[in-house]
């Protein structure tokens, strides 16, 4: 049992109108530690019709809540971030305990998430619109910005508080109702977030968490006309499926899909810095982020000494339960996941690849995998081509910047990117070269509330965060004024 020092964070009932519920099938989904095994709670199998009540109680919330200023909302929001911010170990815990990072990530995703919430109580305040000089002296010319309407989210299980408050804290913040259902295996996390949503004293059918089979409460969200907007983080396949169900209603969309990163090592670059921006990028949640490094390509002039001392950094990192004191890298979040690592290992080494560090599972529990470093990687390779999204770091190596750049950018997706040079000219050259939504230059870690995230091709579209990602939960309204 989780020791909490607000026990009511953890839940085992959906959140809707303001009130905690079972569904109506009888059915619960129960939530495991990936860690142990364990049964950490259990969250209600909603059905289609409850689904359906909760999108008409939004929609009532959302023509009150839009009526509130700006202003009014944002301080609402500044509420739960406070609310956040004071249970912070507690949501920490449970995040844990559901997916499994250590509890220094876990705390700093919830703290990552609760700057979503602070950035918007403060963009909501400035959604200003456009006084256009009119063509014709008999008319004035005004835009405005409005809400779009009941706002639908649904987000995956590898960060489960930011994904959520990074599509909730901008549509509240411009007036919008929001229904999220969240990963099947870290619903606890969002419901956590739901309590605290509660007690900051945000209306009822503003915020929800619906908990039920994917397809069912996802068929609903994506067909109802009542929903204006759905904003979806995970993978590209299944983005493709809810893109179609939702073109019939022609609804606004935000995808967040996969990712298949490069990190560059050019030859002049900081060695020791790339290093450790590696580590950070690649191995991070154990792997199992969207911007998480999937290739490093190494100039060959400094492809031996990097591949050395990266073997040496990855061979510090400390495997185990995300509770234990020191401990880096937790499990994976299921035996699925681990068996992908395990097909591109096997895939690269038999095509010729070398194992330098790691390459087993360990003997910790069903879903731990060592931090592994493999050599000699080409572009061949299962793990060239896919998303390992695992603790993997393949090595290739190039000697030229048109070689690596066209190496970079072979692939459909486009979400993140790294390099590290020292060289001005070529860092404008090869960040204009790159083919991606973000570009990390001379760091691993880009995420942030204020920088727009979103990428190019099949990693999807949108932006999330930033002033930019308000208005994806907004739409124009332009008024023209005559006999003037
Ligand atoms: N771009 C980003 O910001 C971002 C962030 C996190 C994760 N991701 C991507 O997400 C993937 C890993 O997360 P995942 O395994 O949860 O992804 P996933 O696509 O399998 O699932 C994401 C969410 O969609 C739900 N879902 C799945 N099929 C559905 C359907 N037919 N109808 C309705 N809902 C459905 C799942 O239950 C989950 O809640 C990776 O590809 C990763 O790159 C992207
Ligand atoms: O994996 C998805 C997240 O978007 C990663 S990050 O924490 O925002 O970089």
């Amino acid at each position: 049992m989780l020791s909490l020092a607000k026990p009511d964070l953890l839940r085992n009932q959906a959140y809707a109108n303001g009130q905690w519920i079972d569904g109506d099938t009888g059915e619960a989904t129960e939530v495991f530690n990936p860690a142990t095994g364990e049964l950490v709670g259990s969250v209600p199998k909603m059905s289609a019709a409850q689904t359906q009540a909760v999108i008409a109680q939004a929609d009532t919330a959302y023509r009150s809540w839009k009526k509130l200023t700006a202003k009014e909302r944002c301080a609402l929001l500044r509420k739960w971030f406070d609310l956040i911010t004071a249970n912070a170990d507690d949501i920490a815990k449970i995040m844990t305990a559901e997916q499994g990072k250590p509890l220094t990530e876990a705390k700093g995703e919830v703290g990552y998430a609760a700057s979503f919430i602070e950035w918007f109580s403060e963009e909501g305040k400035r959604t200003y619109g456009d006084v256009i000089p009119s063509p014709t002296g008999d008319k004035r010319l005004v835009v405005v910005k409005e809400p779009i309407g009941v706002c639908a989210a649904i987000t995956p299980w590898n960060f489960p508080a930011a994904m959520i408050t990074r599509k909730a804290a901008p549509a509240l913040a411009a007036g919008c109702s929001m229904i999220v259902r969240p990963a099947d295996a870290t619903p606890l996390t969002a419901l956590a977030l739901a309590v605290l949503a509660d007690e900051a004293g945000i209306p009822a059918g503003v915020f929800n968490v619906i908990t039920g089979k994917s397809r069912v409460l996802g068929g609903e969200l994506t067909t109802s006309p009542v929903i204006k907007k759905l904003s979806f983080t995970g993978s590209t396949e299944v983005g493709r499926v809810l893109m179609e169900q939702c073109s019939p209603t022609l609804k606004k969309l935000s995808m967040e899909l996969g990712g298949n990163a490069p990190f560059i090592v050019f030859e002049d670059a900081d060695l020791d810095a790339a290093v450790a921006g590696a580590i950070a990028s690649k191995y991070r949640n154990a792997g199992q982020t969207c911007v998480c490094t999937n290739r490093l390509y190494v100039h060959d002039k400094v492809y031996d000494a990097f591949a050395e001392k990266l073997a040496k950094a990855v061979g510090q990192l400390k495997v185990g339960n995300g509770t234990e004191e020191g401990v880096t890298q937790g499990p994976l979040i299921d035996n699925a996941a681990v068996n992908k690592v395990e097909e591109h290992i096997e895939d690269a080494l038999s095509k010729g690849a070398r194992t330098l560090f790691g390459g087993k599972r360990l003997p910790l529990g069903d879903n731990f995998f060592e931090p592994t470093v493999l050599a000699d990687v080409t572009q061949d390779m299962l793990i060239a081509r896919e998303e390992t999204f695992g603790p993997v770091a393949p090595l290739f190596r190039f000697s030229s910047d048109d070689e690596v750049i066209q190496m970079a950018n072979d692939t459909e997706f486009g979400l993140a990117s790294y390099f590290y040079s020292k060289d001005i000219s070529r860092v404008w050259r090869v960040a204009e070269a790159l083919e991606y939504g973000m570009v990390g230059i001379n760091t691993g870690i880009i995420s942030n509330e204020v920088a727009p995230f979103g990428g190019v091709k099949q990693s999807g579209f949108g932006r999330e965060g930033s002033h930019y990602g308000i208005d994806e939960y907004m739409s124009l309204k332009y008024l023209c004024m005559g006999e003037i």
